[in-house]
C-alpha cells in the first residue's frame, strides 16, 4: 500500500449553533485507498465531506489535503478534487452536453476537450442518444451518471462519493464498483459515503464508522469483522451502532398504521 498521505483530519470539530455535530474526528487517508465512510443518519458524514470540500467552515482543529491547511491554502487544490454530491443540484434546464462542457471549463477543459470527454463517457454509460437533451427528462439513475461523469472530467486524484449509487440499476453499480477499483489501482483515493452495507463491504479497501461526530471504529472489513465477531457489515454496524431494536420498532409502526384504519 502507497504511504502518501492524501488527507488528514486532526481533531476536527463543528457545531451548528449550540449542536456539536463533529466531536474532535481524526482521520488519516493514504494514496489509493478507498474508504468507506458510514454511519447512521445525522452522524456527520456528509458534514466531514463539506468541511473538507470547504463549502461549510467554522470548525476547530486542522484540515490537511494533498500536504495543505485547507485554510491557508489558495483552493487550487479543490481542481484535484471530484465531488458526486449526495443531494444532487443539476442544472436542469440545462442539455448534459451543456451541463457537462460547463463543468469540464469550471475545472480547467477546454470546451472541446469537455466535449470529446463528456461523450466518450456518456457513451460508455449507454447515455449517447440524449447527450443533447435536457437534464430535466432523465430518469434518476441517468441524472446520477451525469453527475458522476462530471465529477471525473478532470481527472481528480481524489473523490468525494456521497451515496453515488443512489438510483443506478443493478449492473449499472458493477460498472461504478468496477470503475472505482480502477481508480484506486491508479492511485486514486476515493472516500466513498453510503448507506448500502453490502456495496461498502465489497468496495473499500478501508471502513471507518462515524457515530454521534466520533470514529467508532476504523479498518477493513476483515479487521471489523474480527474485532466484532459479526458476519457482514451490516450486523456489524448493528453492533457497533448498539441498534437491536429493527423487528420491535417495526411492529409499533405497523400497528400504528393498521390503527388508522377505520373500515376494520
Ligand atoms: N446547515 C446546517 N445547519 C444546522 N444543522 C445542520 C446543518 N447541516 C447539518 N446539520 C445537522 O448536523 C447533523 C449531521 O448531519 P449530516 O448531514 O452531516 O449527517 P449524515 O451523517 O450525512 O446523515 P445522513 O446519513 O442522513 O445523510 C444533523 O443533526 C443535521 O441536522
Amino acid at each position: 500500500m502507497n504511504t502518501k498521505k492524501v488527507l488528514s483530519l486532526n481533531g476536527v470539530s463543528k457545531s451548528f449553533g449550540h449542536k456539536q455535530v463533529l466531536k474532535g474526528v481524526n482521520l488519516d487517508v493514504y494514496e489509493g485507498q478507498i474508504i468507506g465512510y458510514i454511519g447512521p443518519n445525522g452522524a456527520g458524514k456528509s458534514t466531514t465531506v463539506k468541511l473538507m470540500l470547504g463549502l461549510i467552515d467554522g470548525y476547530t482543529g486542522l484540515i490537511e489535503i494533498f500536504g495543505e491547511n485547507i485554510i491557508k491554502g489558495d483552493y487550487s487544490y479543490k481542481k484535484r478534487i471530484g465531488y458526486v454530491p449526495e443531494t444532487a443540484e443539476l442544472y436542469e434546464n440545462l442539455t448534459a452536453f451543456e451541463y457537462l462542457t460547463f463543468t469540464g471549463e469550471l475545472y480547467g477543459l477546454s470546451s472541446k476537450e469537455a466535449e470529446v470527454k463528456a461523450f466518450g463517457l456518456m457513451k460508455e454509460f449507454g447515455l449517447e442518444a440524449v447527450f443533447h437533451q435536457r437534464i430535466s427528462s432523465f430518469s434518476k439513475g441517468m441524472k446520477q451518471k451525469v453527475l458522476i461523469i462530471s465529477s471525473l472530467l478532470h481527472n481528480p486524484d481524489l473523490l468525494f462519493f456521497d451515496e453515488p449509487l443512489s438510483g443506478l440499476d443493478a449492473n449499472s453499480v458493477m460498472v461504478i464498483k468496477e470503475i472505482l477499483a480502477k481508480l484506486a489501482e491508479q492511485g486514486k483515493t476515493i472516500f466513498y459515503s453510503s448507506h448500502i452495507m453490502d456495496v461498502v463491504e465489497k468496495i473499500s479497501n478501508r471502513i471507518v464508522l462515524l457515530v454521534d461526530g466520533q470514529v467508532v471504529a476504523d479498518g477493513s472489513f476483515e479487521e471489523l469483522k474480527m474485532q466484532n465477531q459479526e458476519g457482514s457489515l451490516e450486523d456489524i454496524f448493528n453492533q457497533l451502532t448498539g441498534f437491536t431494536e429493527h423487528e420491535e420498532i417495526a411492529e409499533r409502526f405497523v400497528n400504528l398504521v393498521r390503527g388508522g384504519r377505520k373500515d376494520e
